[in-house]
């Protein structure tokens, strides 16, 4: 799964903590996610705990977005082969589905083609009727790939508040706040479109705590945040933003724009949600794998969040304990994590990302036999090429300290790792279901 661009592993130690990645990426990917969820008996479509009847639809039609939606797409036209009538999803990289179109989209800033795609999604979505059943599949990367600008925004307008939103450190529930409130798709608006027609939503979750209207911004479920919420989180987090979003979202918080449905909407009354995957279920399988290998493992959070550069030593501070005391597990061990950490650029700006920052924060203080993983299961760390990285007490020697901390400062991560073979690479994964941390804590 490692390409040879990748560190090499040097010790058992290392082994083992690339093996317990290669399991939770394996684990996540969205095929699999989906095969378990999706099962079909005669003309009833079993999703999860729930049922429908396909002969009470004409039209049977797949759309979606995401990193990881042709997965999850693959696995539904299998299933539903016959039945199927049509569709289109937006991804990040070309690919082939039998009857539904796939779309190529950009991530993370969405660009001109990202719109032509979703106006497919929307033209597919429009055309539906009550006797339609509408499959949407929603994973990671969906509110970039899924963009259709509200009003009269421009895409230059989205681009812009994009990338400010993403630089400002904000926690991507208030990111995804400004973007339902930008957006003729987003925080609920795909159902409302879809309305009267059943959608079924397929959910493969990349955020913390798998609230499912944060998953690509919610297109098909209840959204409770609101106009007034976005000029908080515009003031919160500094982000400043193209004159034409003000004044849509002052526009909409004055009332003279429309809502996003919540909770009770009509839009909702055919709407069904299912969760196909979790970060917890990759974190799962890189437990597994460490006892496999003979490591005591300690699942310690699938919520990881904050700033990358405190993360990284806090979780760091865990591995010491066991080290240290056998509390709570005895090394040979492995602490297994996940979650989303954050970067705030605040000037300077090189390669890398939250992984990678979150490793050289560790690296620049392990001391000790431990070896300590991140990756993001997309195989993309931030903006980076590369899926994270894998440090020990040599990634900084002495000499080095000043030059590492530089490049931590100054969001350049990946410049420091790579030049001394510590970054992984795994290119793009398919799948998305956030980050996931390892640290190998020796036998003392
Ligand atoms: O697309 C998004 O909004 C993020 O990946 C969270 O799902």
């Amino acid at each position: 799964m490692f390409d040879d661009r990748s560190s090499l592993s040097r010790t058992p130690h290392h082994a083992v903590a690339l093996d317990c990645l290669e399991a939770a990426i394996e684990a996540a990917a969205p095929d699999r996610a989906a095969r378990e969820a999706v099962a079909r008996d005669g003309e009833t479509l079993r999703v999860g705990d729930s049922e429908y009847d396909l002969t009470a639809y004409r039209e049977v039609v797949v759309v979606g977005g995401g990193k990881a939606s042709v997965g999850v797409a693959r696995v539904i036209t299998e299933v539903l082969d016959d039945r199927l009538t049509g569709g289109v999803v937006v991804a990040e990289h070309p690919d082939t589905l039998d009857t539904v179109s796939v779309r190529v989209g950009d991530h993370p800033v969405p660009s001109e083609r990202t719109v032509t795609a979703t106006a497919a999604v929307l033209e597919t979505v429009r055309a539906a009727d009550a006797s339609t059943l509408v499959l949407f599949v929603v994973t990671g990367g969906a509110s970039a790939l899924l963009t259709a600008p509200a009003g009269d925004l421009s895409l230059a307008d989205l681009r812009a508040t994009t990338t400010g939103l993403l630089e400002s450190g904000a926690p991507i529930e208030a990111v995804n706040a400004v973007r339902k409130h930008l957006s003729a798709i987003k925080g609920g608006q795909l159902a409302r479109l879809a309305a009267p027609a059943t959608v079924v939503t397929f959910a493969l979750s990349d955020v913390v705590g798998n609230d499912l209207s944060v998953v690509g911004s919610g297109p098909t479920v209840p959204d409770e945040t609101t106009y007034a919420d976005t000029l908080d989180v515009l003031d919160r987090y500094d982000v400043a933003v193209p004159a034409a979003v003000r004044t849509h979202l002052e526009a909409g918080a004055a009332g003279d724009v429309r809502e996003t449905p919540g909770v009770g909407d009509a839009a909702f009354d055919r709407a069904e949600t299912h969760l196909v995957g979790t970060n917890s279920e990759a974190l799962e399988s890189a437990a597994a794998a460490a006892a496999d290998a003979g490591y005591d493992p300690l699942l310690l959070t699938s919520r990881l969040r904050g700033p990358a550069r405190h993360v990284g030593p806090t979780v760091l501070s865990v591995a010491e304990e066991i080290a240290a005391t056998g509390n709570p597990v005895s090394p040979p061990a492995v602490v297994v994590a996940g979650g989303e950490t954050t970067v705030t650029i605040d000037g300077g700006g090189g390669r890398g990302g939250p992984n990678q920052e979150l490793a050289l924060a560790v690296a620049l203080e392990l001391d000790g036999p431990a070896v300590f993983a991140a990756v993001d299961t997309d195989g993309e760390d931030g903006s980076s090429d590369a899926a994270g990285a894998m440090v020990d007490s040599e990634t900084v020697p002495d000499g080095e300290r000043r030059r590492a901390n530089e490049a931590l400062r100054g969001h350049d991560a990946g410049g420091y790792l790579d030049g001394v073979a510590a970054t992984l690479y795994t290119g793009p994964t398919g799948t998305n279901v956030n980050d996931v941390v390892v640290v190998v804590i020796p036998e003392p």
